[in-house]
C-alpha cells in the first residue's frame, strides 16, 4: 500500500456552533496530484489552515507524515512548503533579493535560490524588481519561496486564483512536475475542476464541509450515472412502456431521456418495446462532462 502522507479523522472545525469542516477524512498518498475541490465557502481554506497548524480543529485527528500534527507540529511543518492566499514581497526588491530574506529564516545554502528560480522557470528574471511581475510570476515566485526549504509536501490554496490561461497553464506545468522530478506530494486546491483535472491523479470534493467524493478522476468519471437516449417509432407510447418498468423518463422532440440506466435495465427496456411492436432507431448514451459530474455532486452532495 502506498505511504499515506495525510491522513485526517472526523476533521471538525466549527464557528459559533456551526461547522465549517465537518468529519473529514483525507487520505493523500506520497507521490500523490490531490485536487481539493469545492464551490467557494467550502471549507477548503478552513481544512488547508488546519493542515498548517494556522487554526486548532474542533476534534478530530491530523496525521502527515505518519505523524500526529498536534505533537509533531514543528518537525512536520519544517517539510512542508506552502501557498496561502497572495504571497505578499518588498516590490522594490529583485526576486532573489525577496527569497534570500526567506532563505536566511529557514537557513539553507545560497545556492538554493537559483536553483529554486529555475524550477519555476523566473531565473532570468532573478534580477528585476518584483513590482513589475506579473501575478502569474508573483504566484511562481510565491512557489520558489515554498521549495526553498526542500520540503516533500507542497500545499496550495487556490494558486491559479486571478490567473490568466497562460498563467494558469504556467502553473499547470510546475505543479505536475513535482512528483515526477523531486517527489514532492501536492495538495492543491480549487474551486474549478477544469483546473485540476489535467494535474490530479486524485480528488476530494467537499461542500459545505463535508466530503461528497473522494477518488481518483477516472473513478469520479466512472460512477457518473450517463442519461440514455431513445428514439423509437411511437414514442408517446414507449414512454408508458419505460414508466411501466419504473424509468423516470422526458420526452422532448421525440426523443425519450432516461437518467442513470444500467445495462440490463438498457436491454430490458429495449425487449419490451420491441416485444410491444415498437421500431427502435436509436438508443444513445449521453456522456456528461467532468464539469457536468462535478456540478452533479457539488449540487446533490452524491453521485
Ligand atoms: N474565522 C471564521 N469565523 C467564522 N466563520 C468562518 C471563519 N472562517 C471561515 N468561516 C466560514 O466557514 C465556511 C468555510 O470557509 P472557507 O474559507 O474554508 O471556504 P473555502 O472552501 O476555502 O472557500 P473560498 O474558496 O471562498 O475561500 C464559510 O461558511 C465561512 O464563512
Amino acid at each position: 500500500m502506498n505511504e499515506m502522507i495525510i491522513q485526517t479523522k472526523g476533521l471538525t472545525k466549527k464557528y459559533r456552533g456551526r461547522a465549517a469542516v465537518d468529519q473529514l477524512n483525507l487520505e493523500i498518498s506520497k507521490g500523490d496530484i490531490y485536487g481539493f475541490l469545492g464551490p467557494n465557502g467550502a471549507g477548503k481554506t478552513t481544512t488547508i489552515r488546519m493542515l498548517l497548524g494556522l487554526i486548532q480543529p474542533t476534534s478530530g485527528s491530523i496525521s502527515i507524515f505518519g505523524q500526529e500534527l498536534r505533537k509533531n507540529k514543528l518537525n512536520i511543518l519544517r517539510r512542508i512548503g506552502s501557498l496561502v492566499e497572495y504571497p505578499s514581497y518588498y516590490g522594490h526588491l529583485s526576486a532573489t533579493d525577496n527569497l534570500e530574506a526567506i532563505r536566511r529564516i529557514l537557513n539553507v545554502p545560497k545556492s538554493r535560490i537559483d536553483e529554486v528560480l529555475e524550477i519555476v522557470s523566473l531565473a532570468k528574471e532573478a534580477r528585476r524588481p518584483v513590482k513589475g511581475f506579473s501575478l502569474g510570476m508573483k504566484q511562481r515566485l510565491g512557489i520558489a519561496a515554498s521549495l526553498l526549504g526542500n520540503p516533500e509536501l507542497l500545499i496550495l490554496d487556490e494558486p491559479t486564483n486571478g490567473l490568466d490561461p497562460s498563467g494558469i497553464h504556467e502553473m499547470r506545468e510546475l505543479i505536475k512536475n513535482m512528483p515526477r522530478q523531486y517527489g514532492i506530494t501536492v495538495l492543491v486546491s480549487s474551486h474549478l475542476l477544469g483546473e485540476v483535472e489535467q494535474m490530479a491523479h486524485k480528488v476530494g470534493i467537499i461542500r459545505e464541509g463535508k466530503m461528497v467524493f473522494q477518488d481518483t478522476i477516472d473513478n469520479l468519471r466512472l460512477q457518473a450515472q450517463h442519461d440514455i437516449e431513445l428514439v423509437v417509432s411511437e414514442p408517446d407510447s414507449a414512454i408508458w412502456i419505460a414508466r411501466d418498468l419504473g424509468q423516470i423518463c422526458t420526452i422532448q422532440g421525440g426523443i425519450i431521456t432516461i437518467p442513470g440506466m444500467k445495462d440490463p435495465q438498457v436491454a430490458h427496456l429495449v425487449k419490451r418495446l420491441v416485444d410491444n411492436g415498437h421500431a427502435i432507431y436509436r438508443v444513445e448514451q449521453k456522456k456528461k462532462s467532468l464539469e457536468d459530474i462535478f456540478m452533479q455532486v457539488i449540487g446533490e452532495g452524491a453521485l
